[in-house]
């Protein structure tokens, strides 16, 4: 690995417009034989993500990924999405009674679309063991399997039968694993994103680290089919995560899946809880963010994401913010 860096060091460079206004740019992406609004997907974590918000994402044309946290909920959430004729996309983890879970959502005929096995340390044969129970019990559903910060670790991901792979290992707004393991992609993510793209021949998924809206079209640049985000979907009036006012202003929580808060104990904690600003509807930034990724495209020169994969870029260290605050 020899060229390191983050979002913030990188400047994609803008190329000869061709379109007349930017609502012509098309932000549409396909995963697992599906067309997506947004290249773009709130993370499946449960201050992010709750049953209504998933049936509005997915009722609204943009992908999405149901949380693991409450897994007696998980079937008649798939028999629910399917009932309504929407797409079904559930995560799992790797602990014994997963096993027979995926066996049982196969013996009742449901199939969900999607199935994302979520776990810190992905590259492991407790993955890679799920995966392929994933592909014998459910063969239709696309499996996307992660965490993983390495070449090494989506070959061998995809080679036991994973449709794409999500790289991110520390870089998330509440993550601590990097502090309290020194193991990870913080500080380096979009690198070892471009790393570990080079090296896959299905989607990745980038996951954590996003600041910006412009770290999306990063994203896009260095290899991913798709962007999850935790922290800027935060905080929206639909947002699961408790509101509290502190100094008059509204707040809500956001905490991290390997915290405290989320396990209920003191126990290989790997997250933490942060407050953050409560920020209007859901249905907003998701405007934004579109309206954001088609300016986006209109600077790569052309009038779809693919024009973003071939934009050279600059790397100017740490510099690009010039002492301004993101937001
Ligand atoms: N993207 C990221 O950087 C990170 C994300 N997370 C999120 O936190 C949640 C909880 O993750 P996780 O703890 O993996 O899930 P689980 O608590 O479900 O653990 C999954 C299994 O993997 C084992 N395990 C966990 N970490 C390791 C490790 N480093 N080495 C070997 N075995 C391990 C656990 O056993 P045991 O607990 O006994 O070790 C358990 O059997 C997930 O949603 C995950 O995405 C957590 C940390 C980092
Ligand atoms: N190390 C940890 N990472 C976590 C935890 N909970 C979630 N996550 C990861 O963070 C991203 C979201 O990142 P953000 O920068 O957009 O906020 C999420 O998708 C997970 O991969 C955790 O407890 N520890």
């Amino acid at each position: 690995m020899e060229n390191v860096f983050d979002y913030e060091d990188i400047q994609l460079i803008p190329a000869k417009c061709v379109v007349n206004s930017r609502s012509e740019c098309d932000t549409s992406v396909t995963l697992g034989g599906h067309s997506f609004k947004l290249p773009v997907v709130p993370a499946n974590m449960q201050t992010i993500i709750d049953e209504k918000i998933a049936t509005f994402l997915a009722e609204n044309g943009y992908f999405y990924i149901m949380h693991r946290f409450q897994p007696e909920k998980r079937i008649s959430f798939v028999k629910e999405m399917k009932a309504r004729g929407l797409i079904a996309s559930i995560s799992v983890g790797v602990k014994e009674e997963e096993y027979s879970f995926v066996e049982q959502v196969a013996a009742e005929e449901l199939s969900p679309e999607f199935i994302t096995i979520d776990i810190a340390h992905g590259h492991s044969n407790a993955v890679i063991e799920m995966i392929k129970h994933i592909k014998k019990h459910l063969p239709e559903s696309f499996v996307i399997a992660g965490n993983v910060g390495t070449p090494e670790a989506v070959r061998e991901l995809e080679h036991a039968g994973a449709d794409a792979t999500k790289v991110g290992i520390g870089p998330g707004k509440v993550c601590i694993t990097k502090i309290k393991t020194g193991f990870g992609t913080g500080g380096w993510q979009l690198a070892a994103l471009r790393w570990c793209a080079k090296a896959a021949s299905k989607p990745i998924i980038a996951d954590g680290g996003i600041r910006t809206h412009g770290d999306i079209a990063k994203s896009v640049r260095f290899g991913a089919s798709m962007v999850m985000i935790g922290s800027l979907f935060a905080g929206h009036e639909e947002s699961p995560g408790e509101t509290i006012e502190v100094d008059g202003k509204l707040v809500k929580e956001y905490f991290g899946s390997a915290s405290e808060f989320q396990k209920g104990e003191r126990k290989n904690v790997e997250g933490k809880k942060m407050y953050v600003e409560h920020k209007g509807s859901l249905k907003d930034t998701l405007i934004e963010m579109e309206q954001d990724l088609q300016s986006s495209i209109s600077y790569a020169g052309g009038d779809n994401l693919d024009a973003i994969r071939h934009v050279d870029y600059v790397v100017v260290k740490n510099s690009i913010f010039n002492g301004d605050k993101v937001y």
